[in-house]
């Protein structure tokens, strides 16, 4: 090999300004945090060697000072002549990284591009800066090509501290103008600790020093807060900390469902990262917006999203165990906070239980399920059987609630969204846990049969419901059950109500379509109409001999159970309905029609 010289890149210093400035913020906006944060951090300089220091700041909106320029002034620690050399004319270079070249934990700044964000503003920033212990003012001028020029300052500074000019570029007049200046200043600097103003028309208001809620404030001020934060009154207040990641705040229960994953809202060092910043708490924290202030956790160059590294990770699940902590203790002390929790949020968090199982234990330790023993969470069911039985389907748990409470069968509904799934995880999660899912027609099969004799006794009864029936693919039965006090029930599966659906349009469309309708009949489908042995009318029904008496009480009996089990009706339902009840009438007044 011959000997190869090592050679630096070149580099296109427009291009790199113009990608730093332009390319790297998500909008013009930034300029301003980035000033404020640069005076902020010359601010804590000068306050490490003289802690008595002044802390001032000053905004001069461009519409209002004499030389059309928006100034952001400071009376921090300042730059000597190397200083501006060393840091302002090299860019990535800052005063802001320890010996290792770490970030200093003090400060905001770090990576040495910040002042390159006024270019998205102006074409030309104007620093004019005196070093604390020097007497010497210098001015720097950057411009967006690239090129600068350093020089003693025209107009020398009387105290220490720092200058930032910037003329507005014709289409961001208005971002350096007093309104937008006002508003930028209050949402970036309100909480930082500084002696901020902010001049404006009627005179200097001052932006900065405020307290946040957890510092202090008490509840009335977190719930204010979070008011403004969610829009409406929050229905309570989560205080928030991890001191691994400095992270501290509260998190804000929407009093509205919601289905989206918001962000939060976000300070880093009491500065504003942004207003939905992801990624902070876990994705099914949804029912919460929340306002936290970090120290430590590590912000992309942009400053406006979270680093996504080990610590953030760390940090979203230690604040999440203690939302989840909120959620089991509210539940456990305060039922009525409880109910009014999840009566708004029960979709959003079953839907988190779906997919984490932090949340599947929650929904089933505090969610109150449908059941036929009552209401309770699923914790509790399972303590009273070992094997859930279910149904999913909202209407097959009313056909089967009323049978199954009088028989004593422990019978779930979960029949709304996300249930089936909540119970199929559960159990899969839960050693010694099974899960059944019941059809309504097989409820039938826990019926008890009539005896032999009693049997005989309603063959007669049971060839006229067969009559009655024909068309209708419903088998009659007769079995005993409870509450005797119901003469009768009809139970259909899911496949036998698909399967009355195809015989329908079946009926209703020509060949050879209903013939291939007819290929697909579903084998197993079963719907019964379970006329209740138990019942004392329908005994007498089976004894009175009288075929028509019968067949005008069954068609009533169906079309009751129709209604009853709030089935949906088929062509052949719908005629029969029509016919019964008036049937009955002409029946019980004059003993059939004449
Ligand atoms: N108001 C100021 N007073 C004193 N020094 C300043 C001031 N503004 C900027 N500087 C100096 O200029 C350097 C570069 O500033 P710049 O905003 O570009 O980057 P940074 O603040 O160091 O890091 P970051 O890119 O993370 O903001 C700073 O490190 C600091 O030394």
């Amino acid at each position: 090999m011959t000997g190869a010289t090592d050679s630096p890149f070149h580099v296109d210093l427009r291009g790199v300004v113009d990608l730093l400035s332009h390319h790297l913020y998500s909008g013009p906006r930034v300029y301003l945090r980035e000033l404020l944060q640069n005076s902020l951090d010359a601010v804590t300089a000068r306050a490490e060697d003289d802690p008595h220091a002044p802390r001032r700041v000053r905004i001069v909106p461009a519409d209002l000072s004499p030389d059309g320029c928006l100034h952001v002034e400071d009376s921090g620690i300042g730059l000597d002549g190397d200083g501006i050399r060393a840091v302002l004319a090299t860019i990535g270079a800052s005063t802001k990284r320890d010996a290792l070249g770490l970030a200093r934990e003090s400060f905001l700044g770090q990576f040495g591009i910040g002042l390159l964000s006024c270019f998205l503003v102006t074409d030309e920033i104007r620093v004019t800066t005196r070093r604390v212990g020097t007497d010497e003012t210098w001015l720097w001028v950057g411009r967006d090509d690239g090129t600068y020029s350093v020089a003693p300052a025209p107009q020398p500074r009387t105290e220490p501290g720092t200058d930032v000019a910037l003329r507005p570029r014709g289409s961001a007049a208005d971002l350096l103008g007093s309104d937008v200046v006002e508003r930028l200043a209050a949402s970036y600097a309100s909480y930082l600790p500084l002696d901020l103003v902010v001049e404006t028309a009627a005179g200097p208001v001052s932006a900065a020093g405020r307290r946040f809620p957890w510092e202090g404030g008490g509840r009335d001020a977190a719930l204010s807060l979070g008011e403004s934060v969610v829009g409406a009154r929050p229905l309570d207040v989560v205080d928030l900390s991890d001191p691994v990641s400095g992270v501290r705040g509260q998190a804000f229960v929407l009093p509205h469902p919601t289905g989206t994953r918001g962000g939060h809202r976000l300070y880093a060092k009491r500065m504003l990262v942004g207003e939905s910043v992801p990624d902070v708490l876990p994705d099914w924290a949804f029912f919460v917006r929340a306002v936290l202030d970090t120290e430590r956790l590590a912000l992309t160059a942009s400053r406006e999203a979270l680093a996504d590294d080990d610590v953030l990770a760390q940090t979203r699940a230690r604040l999440g165990d203690q939302l989840k902590r909120w959620l089991l203790r509210m539940a456990r002390t305060d039922r009525a906070r409880a109910q009014e929790f999840f009566a708004v949020h029960h979709l959003a968090v079953k839907a988190a239980a779906t997919t984490d199982d932090e949340m599947l234990e929650v929904v089933a330790e505090l969610l109150p399920w449908e059941t036929t023993v009552g209401q309770m969470t699923l914790a509790q069911f399972t303590a009273i059987d070992r094997v859930i039985t279910y149904v999913d389907g909202v209407e097959d748990f009313q056909q089967v609630a009323a049978i199954a409470r009088a028989e004593d069968i422990a019978v779930l509904n979960a029949g709304y969204a996300y249930d089936r799934t909540i119970v199929e995880r559960w159990v899969a999660r839960t050693d010694g846990l099974e899960a059944v899912r019941l059809e309504p027609e097989h409820l039938a099969d826990r019926f008890s049969d009539p005896d032999p004799a009693e049997a005989a006794a309603f063959a007669p009864l049971l060839d006229v419901a067969r009559q009655v029936l024909g068309r209708s693919e419903v088998t009659p039965v007769v079995r005993s059950f409870r509450p005797a006090t119901m003469h009768a029930v009809l139970l259909v599966g899911r496949d036998a109500h698909r399967e009355r659906d195809r015989r329908d349009v079946a009926a209703a469309v020509e060949d050879p379509w209903s013939a291939a309708l007819a290929e697909i009949a579903v084998p197993d489908a079963v719907a019964r109409f379970v006329l209740n042995a138990e019942h004392q009318a329908v005994r007498r029904l089976a004894d009175c001999g009288d075929a028509e008496l019968q067949r005008v009480a069954l068609e009533a009996l169906y079309a009751h159970a129709l209604l009853a089990g709030r089935h949906p009706l088929t062509p052949f339902d719908s005629a029969l309905v029509a016919r019964a009840l008036p049937a009955l009438i002409d029946r019980a007044v004059d003993g059939g029609p004449a």
